[in-house]
């Protein structure tokens, strides 16, 4: 059991300010992050105006009120915004869909530097309401078909797009109806398709998706501008990848269907579209005709090049993180990213967040020969977690770095995990991280003596400002936030157990453990953070 000292009253003050320091620390970070991925900034970085010329990267177009803008996705009313206010006069017209309410949404907020200019020439539809395609999204993507197919070689396409764009550009090819499309992407991912196998399929079942919009668009050149929400930013899977080329076959869509054992569900029309293009690619000798439009690819810009058009990923979570991990070091910490691609249950990978902290914790602690065994445990369990050697070791050696320096240190995640939702509760997968952790440091608080000494304060939250169906962005957890949830007769397991972590979060301390942030009109999936500070009293009992 873990060594209980006497604590006076100043030393659990003292403990409590530096804990609200530590999440008002984890509150920056993760503000800062958001900010660096803002749409408008990303797109005003990307598109440098000289006189008539517009500059892109390393190339350069000639204007003459000739560029078309089509959006679509989660993030794109403030792409829209940054593009006319860089393009101005050069925007001949435009059509962007975006999802229901958000222009009412950005209104509420105040956010006006997201919404298009009062004389915009774009016109928004909105539709798509819950991620469904719908016949507004559509509309919207039918009339994106029509402006891009009536464009020449002199016109310039900016297409802007993030996460979210495959529901809101639905046009599939017939006899496959709409209808068929949304009850296609309901089954495959009620039977846990991931978004690439998703997307894999649509990109075989749509016009503009997989490539098509920069076929339609054809001759005119179109640069496609990317917000990343998918893990790896593989742009051929953002949004279906709608000015990439397409590297999937129809056979891998039918081998999908057929594992996941829903072959006799899905509709008629769609299994034999799929058949008569696998058939059709293997008269080109296995080949998707696609394959060969594969030109070029350059990972140092994470830019693809497809004929007439060109996609770079302009938002990422990587960026994000990267000015996390600055910030942090200018707030006084020792950053260290731990991945920016983790995936999995929420639960899990919370709990693994509380496993990395304890390993920290008990890595300096080794340095005064305690703990070894104990140590040995971690490593074990957090290998098992599916964090590789080298991390591991990195860790030990930031640990080390820490205790001889007195520098706390901040380790910083990212990606999109997920939950199955089973009980009735309301949620998100960042929230339920969070507890999930809560409950493991509590654990560890309880049976070890890992946290003497250290105040620690985890964070998790969604950059787009809303995890799962909530109004809050995420939440954060400590050692103590079990022992408050108990002293006010909170039931944290059976909050976690109805999916109910908002619940849990909202009515303990007055709601101080939620993450708020509003909308924040931007999309890069969701970002974690973990601060430990070395603290000379003693801190492993709750007051
Ligand atoms: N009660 C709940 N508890 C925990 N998680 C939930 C709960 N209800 C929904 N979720 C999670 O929220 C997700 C839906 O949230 P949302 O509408 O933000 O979709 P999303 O795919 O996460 O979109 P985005 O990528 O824009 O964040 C679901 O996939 C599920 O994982
Ligand atoms: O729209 C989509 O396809 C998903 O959000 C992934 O980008």
């Amino acid at each position: 059991m873990p060594n209980r000292g006497f604590r006076s009253n100043s030393q659990t003050i003292a403990t409590q300010i530096d804990n609200a320091v530590l999440q008002d620390h984890a509150i920056d970070i993760f503000s800062t992050a958001i900010n660096a991925v803002l749409p408008q900034s990303m797109v005003t970085k990307t598109l440098k105006l000289n006189g008539d010329q517009l500059i892109i990267g390393d190339e350069t177009y000639d204007l003459h009120g000739n560029v078309y803008i089509v959006a679509f996705g989660k993030a794109v009313l403030g792409m829209v915004r940054a593009a006319e206010d860089v393009l101005e006069d050069h925007i001949a017209e435009g059509i962007a869909s975006v999802p229901v309410g958000s222009q009412e949404d950005m209104r509420r907020v105040g956010k006006w530097d997201l919404l298009p200019r009062n004389n915009s020439r774009i016109q928004i539809i909105e539709g798509a309401a819950n991620n469904i395609p719908d016949e507004m999204a559509h509309k919207a993507a039918m009339k994106i078909y029509s402006l891009l197919d009536s464009l020449t070689e002199k016109d310039l396409v900016l297409a802007l797009f993030s996460g979210g764009g495959s529901a809101l550009l639905p046009a599939p090819y017939p006899p496959v109806t709409l209808e068929e499309m949304a009850q296609v992407t309901r089954i495959l991912s009620h039977k846990g398709a991931t978004i690439q196998q998703l997307n894999t399929v649509r990109k075989h079942l749509e016009i503009l998706k997989g490539g098509g919009l920069a076929k339609v668009a054809a001759p005119a050149k179109v640069i496609g501008l990317v917000m990343s929400d998918v893990v790896g930013n593989d742009p051929q899977f953002i949004a279906s990848g709608p000015t990439s080329p397409n590297n999937t076959t129809a056979q891998q869509c039918l081998d999908l269907i057929k594992s996941l054992g829903v072959m006799s569900v899905i509709p008629e029309s769609v299994i034999s579209m799929l058949v008569k293009r696998a058939e059709a690619s293997r008269h080109l000798k296995g080949l998707e005709t696609d394959q060969f439009a594969a030109l070029k690819y350059f990972p140092e810009r994470a830019e693809y090049q497809y004929k007439n058009a060109t996609t770079l990923i302009i938002g990422s979570n990587e960026i994000a993180l990267e000015v996390a991990q600055r910030r942090a070091r200018a707030l006084g910490y020792l950053p260290y990213i731990l991945s920016s691609s983790l995936v999995g249950n929420a639960i899990t990978t919370g709990e693994m967040f509380a496993k990395v902290a304890a390993f920290l914790c008990c890595s300096k602690a080794h340095q005064s020969h305690k703990n070894s065994q104990q140590l040995m445990q971690l490593e074990l369990d957090l290998i098992q977690s599916g964090l590789s050697k080298t991390t591991v070791n990195e860790m030990r050696m930031l640990a080390t770095e820490s205790i001889n320096t007195n520098v706390p240190v901040c380790i910083l995640g990212a990606g999109e995990t997920t939950v199955e939702v089973q009980g009735s509760g309301k949620g998100g997968r960042n929230q339920e991280m969070a507890l999930a952790c809560g409950l493991k440091l509590h654990e560890f608080n309880q049976t070890t003596d890992s946290f003497e000494h250290n105040i620690l304060q985890f964070l998790s939250g969604g950059t787009d400002g809303q995890d799962g169906p909530t109004d809050v962005a995420g939440a954060c957890a400590d050692p103590f936030l079990i022992n408050w949830a108990e002293k006010e007769g909170i039931d944290a397991q059976e909050h976690l157990d109805n999916n109910d972590s908002y619940h849990f979060y909202h009515y303990l301390r007055n709601g101080r453990y939620h993450i708020r942030t509003g909308l924040t009109g931007t999309n890069v999936m969701d970002i974690h953070c973990m601060l430990i500070q070395h603290h000379e009293f003693h801190t492993s009992e709750f007051s």
